[in-house]
């Protein structure tokens, strides 16, 4: 299991500062929202923040690319330190080149999909991926509510990894809080990424109690 706080919901003007606060609570991911203003109606950062956040943390960087033509990037975020690349299957009309693109780079590769989109528009790709992101909320922002229908996707993606013996991680993003955690780790995810919850309070705190809430049995 694997929390992955959101510098979406950081404090812009002290990444480094908050990369390393995410580091000491314990949390396994920092996750880095990139988005272009055409994919989602949002603009925020691009490669050159992964590369300062690089240097002031060693923990895994999770990017989740929100733009057009992901492939494109491929080389600028292996260059910039990126662990793990996230691209949506709604972004590109090649999908299986972009994610063979981010695995030759060293990354790990990662297919996104968005709550309007089913599994099926995945499974030809599903052999071949490392993560799996399950949207839980429209991309875009930070701060909205948790989408419950999404659960289902999740548990259809558990249950195709379990019946192929595939060995993707199955994360879920938007929304997620101490409540909607259990929820998502019953219908088989093991990364949770979360922004407005870990951020609008003490960051160790919060992360701690996301622990604890999967801690609780099924
Ligand atoms: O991808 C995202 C938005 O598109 C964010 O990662 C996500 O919304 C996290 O924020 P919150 O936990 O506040 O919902």
């Amino acid at each position: 299991m694997k929390i992955a706080p959101s510098i979406l919901s950081a404090d812009f003007g002290h990444f480094a500062r908050d990369a390393k606060v995410i580091e000491e609570s314990g949390a396994e991911y920092i996750h880095i929202d990139i988005m272009d203003g055409h994919f989602v109606d949002n603009l925020t950062f691009g490669a050159g923040v992964v590369k300062a956040i690089r240097k002031s943390s060693k923990l895994v960087l999770d990017c989740h690319l929100m733009v057009e033509n992901p492939e494109k990037y491929v080389d600028e975020f292996a260059e910039a330190g990126a662990d793990i690349m996230s691209i949506h299957v709604e972004a590109t009309n090649h999908i299986h080149g972009a994610l063979q693109k981010i695995k030759n780079s060293g990354m790990k590769a990662s297919v996104v999909i968005n709550p309007g989109t089913p599994v099926d528009a995945i499974k030809p790709v599903l052999s071949m991926v490392d993560q799996v992101l399950v949207m839980t909320v429209n991309p875009g922002f930070g701060g909205q509510k948790f989408i419950p229908e999404c659960l289902d996707k999740v548990a259809e993606l558990s249950a195709i990894k379990s019946a192929k013996k595939y060995s993707y991680d199955i994360e879920v993003d938007g929304g997620v809080d101490d409540k909607t955690i259990k929820a998502c780790r019953n219908a088989g995810a093991n990364v949770f990424v979360a922004g407005s919850y870990v951020f609008n309070g003490d960051v160790a705190e919060r992360v701690e109690k996301l622990k604890s809430s999967l801690a609780v049995e099924l």
